[in-house]
């Protein structure tokens, strides 16, 4: 990952955790932190909409969309009180495990 994604990811992540008890009539971040049910209903719309621009649009359309779903996935964690070194953790105990060798030890 480049770190110029990194550092902006930090960034909004940091302007996401500054609008807890914003005015949702002045930003659009507020509502979706007071409202997780719609901060997830928009993580999916965004989510198709990938979908839809890496199956049909383009890069530049599938770049516009992963930004707004990146945006979307960070307000929602935010929104339902799940911290991103949650995720980290998830992330770490996974390195190193093959999705497929994964999947195969279920069964
Ligand atoms: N990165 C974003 C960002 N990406 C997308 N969006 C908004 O996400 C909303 C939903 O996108 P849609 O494509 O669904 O737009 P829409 O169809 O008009 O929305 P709906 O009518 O369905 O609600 C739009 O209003 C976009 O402007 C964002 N809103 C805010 N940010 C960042 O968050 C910061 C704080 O924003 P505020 O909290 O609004 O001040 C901003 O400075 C930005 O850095």
């Amino acid at each position: 990952m480049s770190q110029r994604l990194t550092d902006v990811l930090h960034r909004l992540a940091a302007t996401i955790e500054a609008r807890k008890g914003g005015d949702p009539s002045v930003s659009y971040t507020a509502k979706l932190l007071n409202d997780p049910a719609l901060a997830a209903k928009k993580l999916g719309e965004e989510a198709v909409e990938t979908v839809i621009a890496a199956v049909a649009q383009g890069p530049d359309a599938l770049a516009a969309e992963s930004a707004d779903l990146l945006y979307h996935w960070l307000a929602l964690m935010a929104a339902s009180g799940v911290s991103l070194d949650a995720v980290a953790e998830k992330l770490e105990a996974r390195e190193g495990t093959s999705g497929i060798a994964e999947k195969a030890s279920r069964a």
